[in-house]
Order: structure tokens, then C-alpha cells, then sequence
């Protein structure tokens, strides 16, 4: 080895949800770990995705909430929104959210190196060049390198802005178009249309949210219609983007055999998330990428054992709980040789529209396809005392249960708070809690997660 080449036990790619679990984890279990991070820590969920997101679905809810306080005799409205004062009150909640995860502090606490030398690249099975030029050997290497927007080949495609850079937007466009309605997609569209602008939402897919149960994405797409917002799902094909003498953005697709074209201030494409790959040498080791990520065994080995792959990098369960959890069980898997896989029916996931959505476990679908006898309840949010109180009928909760009524097999909600009332479904569900002792827990008055017990209720009096 050179002078300041290094060698651990673990070296980590990465410092998201995924790296950082990863090595908090390895380090407690005694190994010795380097942390490898090219950009800001915190990866993609505290830096472009989630948590600025999530403020932006804050904003939107504040817009909507004062469009509606008249009806409470609170006279306010809503002109305009301070495009830059929302970009920057969403810059400060992320510089918050990163100070309280204090990574570095965490790393430098555990005995974990963290080295900021540019983006690592393998040059062999077992070692890591990074930009400086300094080598990193180790015996393990977890791959945590998340991803990156996906744009579509297609011409004129550098026209378009991808989810990463809304913020960069010089000011609030008055029409938008969002190409992809799925997770990220959805949530822009509820944004943008919140901030007053005209958005239409494109899709491939026959529905918004196909990740989703189908109730779910029939519900949130007919109330984006009814906010406004075009919904055109089902489309043949994207085709191009040209800028138009206007200024504007010329965003042609074909639908139903026929060419459409239609002008925007600005086309977003959300329209996947392939693995950030492309310089990591893979090749140098015969990892093959498929279908945009790295494919992993149960157990998070790629075709090299001693090599993993977790979070965003191997494709499965794109979401943050996903990515800590596959970071630890991949730890585990690699200092211990142990054999931890991810309890997929037990990932919840949701978003932030309007209203909210929320699953986890099997669809109705899925579970039709398991056992046609499988039982299932929906609940109405307008049977609900608290969302009638609230005005916010709009929704449901779905439970789906083994044909015996005693197993919870997939839990999804769409309405206020629908994100929390599917998180306590899921405690449920990781507890081993039947459906008959959910139907006698007591929940508190007037309360949303009062429509679990009603559904558990249900479920038991066998509606189906
Ligand atoms: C707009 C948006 C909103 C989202 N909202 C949610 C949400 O509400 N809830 C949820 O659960 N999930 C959400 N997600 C998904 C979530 O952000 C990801 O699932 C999660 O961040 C994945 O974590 P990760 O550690 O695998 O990857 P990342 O968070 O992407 O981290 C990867 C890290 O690796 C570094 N890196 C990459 N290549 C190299 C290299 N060669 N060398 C060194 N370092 C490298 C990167 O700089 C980065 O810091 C959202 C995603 C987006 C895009
Ligand atoms: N709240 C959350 O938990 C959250 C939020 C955002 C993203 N994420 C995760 O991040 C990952 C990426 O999300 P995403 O929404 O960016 O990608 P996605 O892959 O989930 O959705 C992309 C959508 O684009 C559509 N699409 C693809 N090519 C197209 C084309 N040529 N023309 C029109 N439509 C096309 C697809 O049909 C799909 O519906 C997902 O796994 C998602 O679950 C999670």
C-alpha cells in the first residue's frame, strides 16, 4: 500500500439513510469503518428529497388551509406566494433537520472515518480509488450510493427540470407540466397546484400512483381533477421539448394514436430513479447493472459475496425506512455473516397530496391473487367523528385480512393524516396483533386512528 492509502474492515460508499445506518451499525458490532461520501451527508432524503418536499407539502397545506378559513370567520386570502421567502424557509428546515442528524458527530463518535475525497470508484474486488487519488482496501464494501432522477431520452429532454432542482426554479411557473405520477410526481403536482399554478400531470402508466392500491390512486386523481389539475394517464409516449418562440417549453406526447402538443413554463420529469452507477467501476469487478440498479441476493450480496448493495443502489423499496433498515441488516450480514432480510409486508409508505395517501403489506389485488377469500373492509372517512368535525371527509381505510379474520395482510388509507393512521396499523401488524384484539383496543376521542378500531370492527362482522 501507498502512504495514505487505508484499510478497514467495512469500507461504506455513501453517507444517505442507507450509508449512514450501514456503518453506525458495523461500528457498534466492533469492525473497523470508513465512510466514502462525495457530496453533502444526509444523501438524497434530507438534502433534495424528502425533507424539502415535505416542506413544500407544508406550504401547500397552509394555502389551502387559508383558502378555507372563511368558512370558519376567519377572513384571509391568498394572493400570491413568495416564491424566494418559500425557497428559502424550506432551506432553513433542511439545514435544521441536518444539524439535528449530525452524522459527523455520530461517525466521529463511533470510531467511523469519514472521508469527503470526491466519488469513490472500484478498481478491484476488494479496493476504492477516490477522486484525490487516495486508495481505500477493505474485506467488506456496502454499496449505498442511492440514485438520481431519471431523464427520458428523448430531444429536448435538457429543457426540463428534474425533481432535484425545483428549488433552483427562478420563479413560480404559471403552467406546469410533471411527467410521471408517481410518489415524487404526485406530490409536485399537489404543491405546484396549491401555489396557484395550472398543472397537468402525464403518465405511461393507466393510473397515478401505480405503486398504490388501486382505490387509492382512484381517489387521490379524482380529487386532483377536482382541484384543477389534468390528469392524463395511460398517454402512448413522451416525445419531445422544444423551446417555443414564446419562451415557453413545447411538450409534445401522443395519446390514443394521436399527437398532442401543449406550451408550459416548465416540464418536470419525475420519471424514475436509476442507480447513481455510472462511474463506479463496476465493471472492474463484473457487477452488472439491470434494469438501472444492482441487483442483490435476500441477503443484500451482489454477485461479488463479499459486496452489498442497499437503499436506493439495488432498486427494491425506494424509501428511507427501507434504506436504514437494508443498511444495519447488511452490516449485520457482512461483520457477522448473519442472514437478515427486509420484512417487505411490514415497509409502510405514503405521501403527501391532498389528500394523503398511505399502504402497507399486500393490495387487495395482490391478496385477491393469493386467496380470492380473502376478506376486506373499507371505511369511509365520512362515517369518521373526527374528520366530519375536521371537514375532511374525503377517504377511506382499507384493511385486508386472511380468510379467518385474523390476520392484517395490508392495511391502506387515503384522507388527513392517513400517513400516521397506516404507521399504527403497522405497529400492529409488526406486533403480531390480531384483528379481534385490534377491534378491542380503545382509541381515543375524536381521533382519526378511531377508524382502525371501526375497521377491525368490521372486519370481524365479516363485510366484505
Ligand atoms: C423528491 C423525493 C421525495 C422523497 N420523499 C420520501 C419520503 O417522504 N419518504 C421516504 O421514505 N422516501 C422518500 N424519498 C426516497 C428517499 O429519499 C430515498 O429512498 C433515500 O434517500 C435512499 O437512501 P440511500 O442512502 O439509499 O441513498 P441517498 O439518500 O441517495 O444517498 C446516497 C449517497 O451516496 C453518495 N454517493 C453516490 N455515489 C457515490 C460515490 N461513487 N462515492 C461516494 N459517495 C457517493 C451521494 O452523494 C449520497 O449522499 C424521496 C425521494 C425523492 C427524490
Ligand atoms: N413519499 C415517499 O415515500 C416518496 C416520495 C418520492 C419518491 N419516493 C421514492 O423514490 C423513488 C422514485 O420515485 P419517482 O416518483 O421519481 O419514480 P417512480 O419510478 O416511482 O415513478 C415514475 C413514474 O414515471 C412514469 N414514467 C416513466 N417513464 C415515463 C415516460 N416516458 N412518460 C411518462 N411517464 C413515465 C412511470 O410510469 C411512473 O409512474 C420511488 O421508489 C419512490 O417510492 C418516495
Amino acid at each position: 500500500m501507498r502512504e495514505g492509502d487505508l484499510h478497514y474492515d467495512v469500507a461504506v460508499i455513501g453517507a444517505g439513510p442507507a450509508g449512514t445506518a450501514a456503518a453506525l451499525r458495523a461500528a457498534e458490532l466492533g469492525a473497523s469503518v470508513v465512510v466514502l461520501e462525495a457530496g453533502r451527508l444526509g444523501g438524497t432524503c434530507v438534502n433534495t428529497g424528502c425533507v424539502p418536499t415535505r416542506v413544500l407539502a407544508k406550504t401547500a397545506r397552509l394555502i389551502r388551509d387559508v383558502h378555507h378559513a372563511s368558512v370558519y370567520g376567519i377572513p384571509a386570502d391568498v394572493s400570491a406566494i413568495d416564491w424566494f421567502a418559500t425557497v428559502a424557509r424550506v432551506e432553513e428546515r433542511v439545514e435544521k433537520v441536518r444539524s439535528l442528524k449530525s452524522e459527523e458527530v455520530r461517525f466521529a463518535e463511533a470510531g467511523i472515518d469519514l472521508i469527503h475525497e470526491g466519488r469513490a470508484r472500484f478498481v478491484t474486488e476488494s479496493a476504492l480509488v477516490l477522486d484525490s487519488g487516495r486508495i481505500i482496501t477493505a474485506d467488506r464494501i456496502i454499496i449505498c450510493v442511492g440514485g438520481h432522477s431519471r431523464r427520458l431520452p428523448i430531444p429536448g429532454a435538457a429543457l426540463a427540470t428534474v425533481p432535484e432542482d425545483v428549488l433552483t426554479l427562478p420563479a413560480l411557473p404559471r403552467r406546469v407540466a410533471i411527467i410521471g405520477a408517481g410518489n415524487t410526481g404526485a406530490q409536485l403536482a399537489t404543491v405546484f397546484s396549491a401555489f396557484g399554478s395550472a398543472v397537468t400531470l402525464l403518465d405511461l402508466a393507466p393510473r397515478v400512483l401505480m405503486a398504490s392500491d388501486k382505490s387509492i390512486s382512484a381517489v387521490v386523481a379524482e380529487a386532483f381533477v377536482a382541484q384543477g389539475i389534468t390528469v392524463r394517464t395511460g398517454i402512448d409516449a413522451v416525445r419531445s421539448l422544444a423551446r417555443a418562440s414564446t419562451g415557453a417549453i413545447t411538450l409534445t406526447w401522443s395519446a390514443e394514436g394521436s399527437a398532442v402538443d401543449d406550451e408550459f413554463d416548465v416540464v418536470i420529469m419525475a420519471t424514475g430513479w436509476p442507480a447513481d452507477v455510472d462511474d463506479l467501476g463496476l465493471e472492474k469487478v463484473g457487477i452488472e447493472v439491470t434494469r438501472s440498479s444492482i441487483p442483490v441476493d435476500q441477503y443484500f450480496h451482489t454477485v461479488v459475496p463479499h459486496i452489498f448493495a442497499v437503499g436506493d443502489a439495488n432498486g427494491r423499496d425506494m424509501l428511507v425506512q427501507a434504506a436504514q433498515f437494508e443498511g444495519e441488516a447488511a452490516a449485520e450480514n457482512a461483520v457477522l455473516g448473519a442472514n437478515r432480510r427486509t420484512p417487505h409486508q411490514l415497509l409502510p409508505a405514503g405521501g403527501f397530496t391532498d389528500p394523503d395517501y398511505a399502504g402497507v403489506g399486500l393490495t387487495e389485488e395482490e391478496a385477491r391473487e393469493r386467496d380470492a377469500s380473502c376478506v376486506v373492509v373499507r371505511i369511509p372517512y365520512s362515517s369518521l367523528d373526527r374528520a366530519v368535525i375536521d371537514d375532511r371527509e374525503l377517504g377511506f381505510l382499507k384493511l385486508v385480512a386472511d380468510r379467518r379474520r385474523e390476520l392484517i395482510l395490508g392495511a391502506h388509507a387515503v384522507g388527513e393524516n392517513a400517513v400516521e393512521v397506516i404507521q399504527s396499523l403497522t405497529t400492529a401488524m409488526a406486533a403480531g396483533v390480531d384483528v379481534s384484539t385490534l377491534a378491542n383496543v380503545r382509541f381515543a376521542y375524536p381521533t382519526y386512528s378511531a377508524i382502525i378500531g371501526i375497521a377491525a370492527r368490521a372486519l370481524l362482522v365479516g363485510a366484505n
